[in-house]
């Protein structure tokens, strides 16, 4: 039997080299697999199964190495008793990673979310006021990431939801509607088994909806300001939460913009079969925008074999590229 001591520190330390020899790497196999359901000021808050271990980074990994839906392995203390501290000493590889930039011109990447394979996009129908360049950003992100999105607007009871799903419905993104005392049964049939993400604007009722499916998540609630119509952040980090059927809700503090400058159209296209067939067929270079010439979307439609509403409410989305 090898002798192995609980810290690791001693071998994974690169000393006097400027990169790690992966190969001197100790075999993290046999440790346990944690999910990150948060972070706040470099403790990493995990779960191995419903046992919550609170842990620190280990040197080999980088200080942004780490994001919440990560899945890691904790070497050290795993009690999770009080007052002990595990180290996270490797990341298993991601299924999904959704990235943001600050803004467009901010070429910097921020990634969120590790692991999510559903993206809701929460949208306020007022209060504050649906934004389309928004939603469609988001939508990009999601399709580029490989992540489903879900189109859920809020707020039903202040207005109707008729020109959003006319917008995006043929795009075939599920839309589920919900006002204070709905119904959640579609809700939560579309969460259940699934990691989903919630991303949306502050103020749409992302933390309203949440502490109705997640019992106990007691997430904060704050009254839109009526001064500026914008929410107040009273959500400050992502936080992975179990849903009590089986699956999770990852909510993410709101955001003002969502930046795709990360994003290439290609790869949104890719995430439409059917499109990236026809698009085969486009010019090299082909933006597959309203303007582009000889695009084979306009002949697929023009031939029967793509429907309108899906092209237009396509290039809509496409649209937040311009
Ligand atoms: N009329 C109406 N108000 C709602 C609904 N859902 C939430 N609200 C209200 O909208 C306000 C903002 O809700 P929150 O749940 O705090 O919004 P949030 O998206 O979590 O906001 P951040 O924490 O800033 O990201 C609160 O005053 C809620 O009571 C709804 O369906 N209809
Ligand atoms: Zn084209």
């Amino acid at each position: 039997m090898s002798i192995r001591t609980d810290d690791h520190e001693g071998f994974d330390r690169p000393k006097r080299r400027s990169r790690p020899r992966t190969k001197d790497r100790p075999d993290y196999s046999n440790l346990p697999v944690a999910r990150v359901v948060s972070i706040d000021r470099g403790r990493y808050r995990c779960l191995i199964g419903d046992r919550h271990v609170t842990a620190v980074r280990g040197r080999l990994i980088d200080r942004k190495g780490i994001i919440v839906g990560d899945m890691v392995r904790l070497d050290g203390d795993v009690s999770g008793a009080e007052g002990t501290l595990s180290r996270a000493v490797e990341v298993l590889p991601r299924s999904t990673m959704l990235r943001r930039s600050a803004d467009d011109a901010d070429t910097f990447e921020r990634p969120i979310v590790a692991n999510a394979d559903q993206l809701f996009i929460v949208t306020a129908l007022a209060d504050p006021q649906p934004r389309v360049g928004m939603i469609d950003r988001i939508l990009v992100a999601a399709y580029d990431a490989r992540i489903d999105p879900v189109l859920c607007l809020t707020k039903a009871d202040l207005a109707s939801p008729d020109e959003l799903q006319e917008a995006y419905g043929p795009l075939g993104v599920p839309i589920l509607v919900t006002e204070p005392g709905s119904d959640l049964t579609a809700v939560a049939e579309a969460l259940a088994d699934r990691v989903t993400v919630f991303v949306g604007h502050s103020g749409v009722g992302k933390s309203t909806l949440v502490n109705r499916l997640v019992p106990h998540a007691h997430r904060a609630t704050a009254a839109v300001s009526e001064l500026t119509g914008k929410g107040r952040h009273t959500s400050t980090s992502a936080l992975a939460m179990e849903l009590p059927g089986g699956g999770w809700i990852i909510d993410t503090p709101g955001v003002r913009s969502f930046g795709i400058s990360h994003v290439s159209p290609d790869s949104v296209v890719g995430a439409f079969p059917d499109l990236a067939e026809l698009a085969e067929d486009c010019p090299r270079g082909c933006r597959h925008d309203s303007t582009a010439i000889d695009c084979a979307f306009d002949d697929a439609v023009a031939e029967g074999r793509l429907s309108p509403e899906r092209l237009a409410s396509f290039r809509r989305m496409e649209r937040a590229f311009a």
